[in-house]
Parts: structure tokens; C-alpha cells; sequence
């Protein structure tokens, strides 16, 4: 096995056990992949974040076989679709974290706009988020879904289900996931009170100092 790919299972099960330990995920809710030059790595379908064993994680090639390791986790339609229409995409989280799935639960949620610009991290992290119609865990259709929105969202909110971040490398996807998670949060703790978002010039001048997301 190449080094780039130890390097990176070692990494991905890293940062699953942090994204466990610290609450993002709980059970076996979740899953995490990342691109290699050969195929991509996924977490095992039905694993816990918390304790994925680096030599276990499924690795499928770039036709979508499986090539190695466990079977790939249920959302691999998801996975890839995102890898398919965003180029730029190294890695992808999907959590059921606390807050970005309570504002998938809500019924006047925005659907082009989930998550409005109310600090200067989430427009750099996350940028718009788009809401995705509801469809079962690991139906094929998820993946037809993220092929509609060709590549123009780095994150979705899954309705009634939770979020999917993708980030230029796995480092970057998880401050994403994160960085989404703390935002619905603050969004939640401010809905019903006067609130001011970051104005169109302000996101503007984050894109164009800190590039495109
Ligand atoms: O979050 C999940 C389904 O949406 C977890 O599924 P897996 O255990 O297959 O990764
Ligand atoms: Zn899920």
C-alpha cells in the first residue's frame, strides 16, 4: 500500500475518533470518506466513528468497486456524486450532528439559503447551503439528487436528516462539518430575535480575500 494511503487512513481514523469523542457524532450516525489517486477511502458502513480500525476502512476504485477493506458505507451514492461534480472536493463528512439536523427538521427553513452569512467563518468554511429533498439512508436516488446541483454546493443539509461537507482535503471538510454545526446552533439560539447577517459587500470581501470556498 502506497504512503499517501496510510497516511490517510491514519488520518481519517484520527479524525473520526475527535469528531466522536467531542459529540458530532453518536452510535454508528455518520460517515467520512477521501479521495486518493487510485479510488476513495469510506468509513465501514454500520461503524461507530469513534473507533475505526485504519486498515478496515473500505476502499472502492475508481469504477465504484469495492477493492479493499469492509463494506463502504451505505451513503458511497452520496460520496460520490460528490466527488463526481466537485472537482476540487478531497474529502466528505456526512453527520447527524445536533443542530444542523434540527434545522433540517424545520418547516420554513429556506431551502436555497439553510444557513444564512452570520459570521465571517461560514462563508469562508461553508458558503451557501442547499437544501436536499428527503430520501431513505443509502438510497441511490441521494446520489441523483447532489448530481442536480452540479457541484455548485460545497455542503447540503439532507432533510430530516443531517448535514454533507466537503472540503479540499479531510482536515478541511471536518472544520467545515464543524464550523456548519456551530452555525445551526447559533441559528437556532437566535430564531425569533432581530438578527443581523453579514451584508452582501461583507461576503464579498471574504470571498475575494479568502477565495473561493
Ligand atoms: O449516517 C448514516 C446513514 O445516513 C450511517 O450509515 P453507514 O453506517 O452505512 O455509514
Ligand atoms: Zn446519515
Amino acid at each position: 500500500m502506497k504512503s499517501e494511503e496510510l497516511v490517510l487512513r491514519q488520518q481519517m481514523s484520527e479524525l473520526c475518533a475527535s469528531l466522536f469523542e467531542r459529540g458530532f457524532s453518536v452510535g454508528t450516525a455518520g460517515n467520512v470518506s477521501a479521495r486518493l489517486h487510485d479510488g476513495i477511502l469510506m468509513t465501514p458502513t454500520n461503524s461507530t466513528l469513534g473507533d475505526i480500525n485504519p486498515e478496515r476502512i473500505a476502499k472502492i476504485d475508481l469504477d465504484g468497486n469495492h477493492v479493499s477493506g469492509d463494506k463502504p458505507t451505505k451513503e458511497v451514492f452520496l460520496h460520490q456524486a460528490f466527488y463526481e461534480t466537485r472537482p476540487e472536493a478531497g474529502a466528505v463528512v456526512h453527520l447527524h450532528s445536533t443542530w444542523a439536523t434540527a434545522l433540517s427538521c424545520l418547516e420554513d427553513i429556506n431551502p436555497d439559503d439553510c444557513i444564512p452569512p452570520l459570521t465571517p467563518y461560514v462563508v469562508m468554511r461553508v458558503g451557501t447551503v442547499k437544501l436536499v429533498p428527503y430520501v431513505k439512508p443509502g438510497d441511490p436516488k441521494s446520489g441523483d439528487l447532489i448530481r442536480e446541483l452540479s457541484g455548485k454546493y460545497s455542503a447540503v443539509l439532507l432533510a430530516n436528516h443531517g448535514p454533507v461537507v466537503s472540503g479540499k482535503d479531510l482536515f478541511s471538510a471536518v472544520c467545515a462539518a464543524e464550523e456548519l454545526e456551530e452555525t445551526a446552533k447559533l441559528l437556532v439560539a437566535l430564531r425569533g430575535m432581530p438578527t443581523r447577517t453579514l451584508d452582501a459587500e461583507q461576503v464579498a470581501e471574504l470571498k475575494e480575500t479568502f477565495g473561493r470556498i
